[in-house]
């Protein structure tokens, strides 16, 4: 079964001067009011289980007002192991620990991978095509630490990159081994990132054929360098990325930006054919992205042999009775879920029945 989080401990962080919470291993909902830190746990589960927040939030917004630091920790048990991870938050820097000793937070999934739903992924569709890449890589990114360190390097080279671009009058062999090292890295990264998206989308297409009742979903991985390079090996898809930076290369140094690359992919839908951006209802894009967010709970599964924690938070009532049972039936698969709402009414009574429900604010 694999590990799951028995307890959290919370203290100064956002909200919460000090708590402590015992979660079920199977399903637990976390009740209350609006404003009241359901929101602000998520993330803290989140962050000992991916290492990050779906936030994005500097280290001094995690830290409750008028206090120095923060620390949140959580207790995981399974297969005969305990393993107690931590997160200490000061003035601008986060640490993590493990069983007290340090770690990176790239670390952090090995002990135990999460999955979050929240009511932004809803638009998950319609937003931008950085929003779709970041999900990709967020779970490429736990699923694998070595995928973790190709985005980061990969990140880091554009980053320099773009800022020789933007020099007025560049050194243009400075350029030349710039683009080298980009093309390496984002060949590489590319066929991590297909391989990844690969793997994912069959899981995808078969889920939503379920939620749908036989509606068919085809995911497609349209890639900046031309659909051409991606039945490429890494050395060819390096060697076609140089080509094309030559071809670009006036281009972008007339917009101060690298135009193509890994950072500028997009992922798109069709539902029967018809891309589900432009022609899908608002509850068959739902669908999508309910589709996704299980199929990355089975391909966790898979990859590592391990259930994740499955992060649900307030995404109930966003969805129709249909998509409501669909989920439903997925979470009493056995999944560890923590869920949050402001009411219980969204849940159906079996489900309620074996859930351990903890107030929040009261
Ligand atoms: N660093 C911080 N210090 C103090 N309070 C904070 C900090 N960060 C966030 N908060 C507060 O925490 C409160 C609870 O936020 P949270 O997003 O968890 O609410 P919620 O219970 O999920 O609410 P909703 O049901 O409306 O989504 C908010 O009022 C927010 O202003």
């Amino acid at each position: 079964m694999g590990l799951v989080v028995t307890s959290l401990g919370l203290r100064n962080w956002r909200n919460f001067s000090e708590r402590h919470l015992d979660l079920s291993p199977t399903m637990t909902v976390l009740c209350g009011s609006n404003a009241v830190g359901k929101t602000n746990t998520v993330e803290a589960l989140q962050m000992l289980t991916a290492g990050t927040s779906f936030r994005k939030p500097k280290p001094s917004q995690l830290v409750r007002e008028d206090c120095d630091s923060a620390r949140i920790s959580a207790r995981m048990e399974g297969d005969g192991r305990v393993v107690d991870v931590a997160c200490v938050v000061e003035p601008g820097k986060r640490r993590f620990e493990r069983n007290g000793k340090r770690c990176h937070a790239s670390d952090m999934p090995q002990t135990l991978m999460s999955v979050l739903f929240n009511p932004d992924d809803l638009s998950f569709v319609k937003r931008g095509a950085s929003y779709r890449r970041d999900e990709l890589d967020g779970f490429g990114r736990q699923a694998n630490h070595g995928y973790a360190k190709l985005l980061s390097a990969y990140g880091r080279a554009i980053e320099q990159r773009n800022r020789l671009l933007k020099e007025g009058h560049p050194d243009l062999s400075l350029l030349d081994a710039w683009d080298a090292s980009v093309a390496l890295g984002g060949a590489t990264l590319l066929s991590a990132r297909v391989r990844l998206f690969e793997r994912l989308r069959g899981h995808i297409s078969a889920i939503y054929g379920q939620i749908s009742d036989g509606e068919r979903l085809e995911c497609t991985y349209q890639c900046s360098l031309g659909s051409d390079v991606l039945g490429l090996s890494r050395d060819q898809i390096a060697d076609a990325f140089l080509s094309r930076l030559g071809e670009v290369r006036g281009e972008e140094l007339r917009r101060g930006q690298t135009l193509i690359g890994p950072q500028r992919d997009d992922i798109a839908f069709t539902i029967d054919g018809r891309d589900a951006r432009a022609f899908g209802s608002q509850g068959q894009q739902r669908s999508i992205v309910l589709a996704w967010k299980m199929a990355e709970v089975e391909l966790a599964r898979e990859v590592v042999g391990e259930q994740p924690l499955l992060l649900l938070d307030d995404v109930m009532s966003e969805l129709d009775a249909h998509r409501r049972a669909s989920m439903t039936r997925f979470v009493q698969s056995g999944i560890q879920t923590v869920v949050t709402t402001t009411n219980l009414g969204y849940f159906p009574d079996d489900l309620l029945e074996g859930a351990k429900v903890v107030e929040i604010g009261g």
